[in-house]
């Protein structure tokens, strides 16, 4: 402790990324976001109908020759992909052909089959809603050839609804070669990149007997379909949603993730601590998913305040993977702990301060032609937002301030970053992604966005804060 502290008999400041909130954060860890396989099938499920009335192609596609695959390929539309709400054409983005599923048939259905299972124990395992395969809902979208050179580029699939969590790809065994797909997300640490592969032509080209491949993902994480090589790769494509219910309880099997044990056994530790957080405070974990919701909001009205809010709860149930565990065990520790959205924001265009503005909803944003008097900071707290700031930073500037003004800043809510802090992001890229519109098709009212949990935490003995 330095003299100047002793001598004014303050506090010390708390330390540095307190020890316990690194053990927290490193108790959560990610599984890949993805699963993927092989599904042997008969031969009577790979029967493809497909071109206009009166004209109808069938054909194999286990056995279907290269003239035939030629023939499909002829008869698919180029395939659009969504940027900005805008559906748009364009080869260095997209090459490939697509038919809309009103346009095809085809006698496999990936709803009936293991499918379903794999997507639920896979992605769904650490969902806090309980979910029952036979209740999840898989809607085939689209077909799509991928001939000599097709790509597909780095994207996320677009939202179609709040309750949509996941896109399911079937790869028929027509023979190709390259077209593997790259899936990415963001490592631990700053910068880092953590890339998957499923390479589906090899892992055909090593059946024995008639089979399709398959890869479920979550659709909020990046994605990219690799330059073909050779022959046709031929998908299809089902949207994965969550059924509006929780499914009934399981009365035989229970199973608990590991994230669930070691984050579990973290935060007690924290919690039992009295040297953590001896006055109390706020903890913001960071999510790794992004999570639908509508773009925003317009009238301000209470209605539209209190569905906005409603909105954002909804979510609760549907975190995805690891997200969900930490909701699900602060509250099980009695903690108080919601989902929040994050703005970045400055008090006015020559401010260098990058503040950061806390909601408990998507906050209702002024038309791009209308005429706002305030800063965008200033604004989101008009509107119902919270001013936030790294709870450390604001206590040493504080503690160095020697003129007797306060910049709007230092009101802020002090905050623990547990994961994901805004800050150490790299540039303004994460805040720039936290509205992502670009995707397979164009939808304006339901976008991603990143979601932190907030939880409050109170002074040892008084660790859970009641909340009316
Ligand atoms: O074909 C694939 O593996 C993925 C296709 C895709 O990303 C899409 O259609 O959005
Ligand atoms: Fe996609």
């Amino acid at each position: 402790m330095s003299k100047r502290k002793q001598d004014k008999n303050e506090e010390p400041p708390p330390p540095r990324w307190p020890k316990h909130l690194k053990y927290m954060k490193s108790s959560i860890v990610a599984k890949p976001p993805y699963c993927q396989g092989t599904l042997t099938l008969p031969d009577s499920d790979f029967t493809l109908f497909y071109g206009p009335e009166g004209h109808a192609h069938r054909i194999n596609l286990s056995t279907a020759s290269a003239e035939q695959l030629q023939h499909l390929a002829d008869t698919c539309a180029p395939a659009t992909f969504g940027v900005a709400g805008e559906d748009v054409y364009d080869e260095s983005y997209r090459k490939a052909g697509k038919l809309d599923n009103k346009d095809f048939s085809i006698t496999f259905d990936g709803r009936s089959s293991r499918l379903a299972e794999a997507v639920r124990t896979e992605l769904l395992l650490e969902n806090p809603m309980r979910v029952k395969s036979q209740d999840l809902k898989m809607e085939l979208y689209k077909l799509n050839v991928y001939g000599k050179d097709a790509f597909f580029k780095a994207h996320v699939d677009t939202p179609r609804s709040e309750l949509m969590f996941g896109s399911l790809v079937i790869v028929f065994p027509t023979p190709h070669e390259g077209g593997a797909l790259k899936l990415r997300a963001a490592g631990r640490h700053e910068g880092e990149t953590l890339e998957w592969t499923f390479d589906s032509s090899s892992l055909l080209a090593q059946q024995e007997h008639p089979s399709i491949a398959y890869v479920a993902f979550f659709s909020d994480v990046e994605h990219e379909v690799m330059p073909v090589i050779s022959g046709h790769r031929v998908t299809i494509t089902y949207n994965l949603y969550y059924p509006t219910n929780e499914s009934a309880p399981s009365t035989e099997l229970n199973q608990i993730s590991t994230n669930e044990q070691s984050f579990q056994e973290a935060l007690k530790a924290a919690l039992r601590d009295p040297s953590f957080l001896p006055t109390g405070g706020n903890l913001m974990f960071g999510l790794r998913h992004q999570y639908p919701l509508a773009t925003s909001y317009k009238s301000g009205s209470k209605e539209e305040k209190e569905a906005a809010k409603a909105a954002l709860r909804a979510l609760e149930p549907r975190l995805k993977a690891s997200d969900g565990v930490i909701l699900k065990v602060l509250r099980a520790n009695a903690l108080d702990a919601s989902l929040r959205i994050l703005y970045e924001a400055r008090w006015s265009q020559w401010d260098s301060h990058n503040s950061y503005v806390m909601a408990d909803r998507v906050l209702p944003l002024p038309d791009a032609g209308s005429m706002v008097m305030k800063g965008a900071a200033e604004y989101l707290v008009a509107v119902g937002g919270e001013l936030v700031e790294d709870a450390v930073s604001l206590a040493e500037r504080l503690e160095k301030r020697t003129r007797t003004y306060y910049d709007e800043w230092d009101k802020a809510t002090p905050v623990y970053w547990v994961t994901d802090h805004p800050y150490l992001q790299t540039g303004p890229e994460p805040f720039k992604r936290t509205i992502k519109t670009y995707g397979n098709e164009p939808t304006l009212d339901v976008v991603y966005w990143r979601v932190w949990i907030l939880a409050r935490v109170g002074p040892p003995g008084l660790r859970a804060i009641v909340v009316a």
